[in-house]
């Protein structure tokens, strides 16, 4: 028997995976169109070709994926939602938005979409692909029962702003639409089919924890070598030899039907989403115990959260909404106090600090006149460096976010030497002095949020910015 004829069977193709990474905040490294390793190739002797390489792809915590066209996703493995805060469970903050809304958001299936074909010479493999990725990144208006509804349709919000044209190449040809620059930074593709209706199925699956994987599209199976196929080989030839009778183009098409049979897998499942980013909150107040996050968020918006003159009054967030003349609004969140040592879970720290994760701007709320007069708190500065070090102890790189500090209780006595100290202290930040309970500083607070909350700045807090003793 030659060489050839005794190949085993192709290798299955490898699955392509999302997995949530609390390290990726934003979908702007990922490629608009993927495959998965194809399968190796049966070899001699009857082995059987290696299984595809998985593509893994990191997406952000809260990312939620949009079927339009392909299987629904698995989960790799169960995660058990049981006795989760109502905030964390997928699903709980959604309700399923207007199919109109994103029809304008999002564009229409590719129509030269083609499958990967299946490889040739005895071993088979295939390779799937997920046709296109379209990104988009909204944040979901949340109420303080955990309802949640969908932000504007996203076209109002995109007139006026600065268009790239570009092509997207794919193996299977290419597609042209444009980037499109949102007020709030993030980058949404257009097609030319845009107008054409489709249909989406919303919400199929929604990555809120690390480590959470699912699989959007599924590696084909290996096609069979000829031992497998030894049968119908046989069969084939056999039918070539007994009906002398063949005309030429019956046996050429035996033939063909021959090289096909050994050559072809099952085809994987190819898939086309939208991702989107679903962050709890724009903007996290974020704290010691006592700042006045609260007293903040009600003055700076229509919310009313409970305030009290004692440490850990907020044991959850609340939330509320900061409206602008020009109807553009910012979800805040009002994260209960975390306290030195909140990243061991002090102070309920772990459940506090969670929340964090899932808002895209930080504001760092200090209370000024914590150290001064005999009170027991700590200097504005050194609040900052313990809020920034619990975070990054909870999680690597979760201070690494655009942020401003608000340096509040400025009525106070004494309050303005020390807001002068902190600027002299923290350098590389915006600082903005207020009185919560006056409301004094909040409409520059308020233009100051907008700024870092729509991408036109970006500056973070940084350790080494800050001068302690
Ligand atoms: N003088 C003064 N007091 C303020 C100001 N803002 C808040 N307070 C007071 O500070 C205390 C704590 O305010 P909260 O808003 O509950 O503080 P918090 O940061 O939400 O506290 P936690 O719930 O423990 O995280 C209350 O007695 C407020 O009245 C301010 O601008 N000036």
């Amino acid at each position: 028997m030659d060489e050839t004829k005794s190949r085993g069977n192709g290798g299955r193709g490898g699955d392509i995976i999302l997995e949530c990474c609390p390290a990726v905040w934003d979908f702007r490294n990922l490629q608009h169109h993927m495959n998965a390793k194809r399968g190796g190739h049966g070899a001699s002797k009857n082995q059987i070709g290696s299984r595809g390489v998985d593509k893994v792809v990191q997406v952000p915590v809260g990312t939620v994926i949009h079927l339009v066209e392909g299987e629904v996703p698995s989960f790799v493995e169960n995660i058990s939602f049981k006795g989760l805060d109502p905030w964390d469970i997928p699903g709980t903050l959604e309700v399923s938005p207007s199919e109109s809304d994103y029809m304008t958001t999002t564009f229409s299936p590719n129509s030269t979409n083609e499958r990967e074909t299946i490889d040739v010479d005895g071993s088979s493999s295939v390779v799937r692909k997920v046709e296109r990725l379209a990104l988009v990144q909204k944040t979901m208006r949340s109420s303080s029962t955990g309802l949640c509804t969908q932000s504007p349709c996203f076209s109002k919000e995109l007139s006026g702003v600065d268009n790239e044209e570009f092509v997207s190449h794919s193996e299977d040809g290419e597609y042209e639409g444009k980037i499109i620059e949102t007020h709030d930074g993030t980058s949404e593709e257009v097609g030319e089919e845009m107008e054409e209706e489709e249909k989406i199925k919303y919400n199929v699956a929604e990555l809120t924890e690390l480590g959470q994987k699912v699989i959007v599209a599924r590696g084909g199976g290996g096609g069979q070598g000829n031992v497998s196929l030894g049968k119908a080989y046989k069969t084939n030839k056999r039918a070539k030899n007994v009906h002398h009778t063949n005309t030429a183009s019956d046996i050429e098409r035996l033939d063909d039907e021959d090289e096909s049979s050994l050559s072809s897998g099952f085809p994987g499942s190819k898939s086309l989403l939208v991702l989107e980013l679903k962050s709890i909150a724009d903007v996290g107040f974020v704290g010691m115990p006592n700042a006045g996050k609260s007293t903040l968020l009600g003055a700076i918006s229509k919310a009313k959260p409970t305030v009290g003159d004692y440490a850990f009054t907020t044991l959850r967030p609340s939330l509320g909404n900061l409206n602008y003349d020009d109807f553009f609004s910012v979800t805040v969140a009002d994260i209960p106090g975390i306290i030195k040592g909140a990243h061991e879970n002090r102070g309920l720290g772990h459940a506090f600090l969670r929340h964090i994760e899932r808002t895209k701007v930080l504001a760092y709320v200090v209370d000024l006149v914590a150290a001064l007069d005999g009170r027991k708190g700590i200097p504005p500065w050194e609040q900052l460096r313990d809020l920034v070090l619990e975070l990054e102890f909870h999680q690597d790189g979760l201070s690494d976010r655009p942020s401003l500090i608000v340096a509040n209780k400025i009525d106070e006595n004494g309050a303005e030497d020390v807001y002068e100290e902190l600027k002299r202290r923290v350098q590389g930040i915006s600082i903005f002095p207020v009185c919560a309970v006056l409301e004094e500083g909040v409409p520059e607070l308020k233009a100051g949020l907008r700024l870092l909350v729509d991408g036109r700045e970006s500056q973070r807090l940084k350790l080494d910015r800050i001068i302690l003793d």
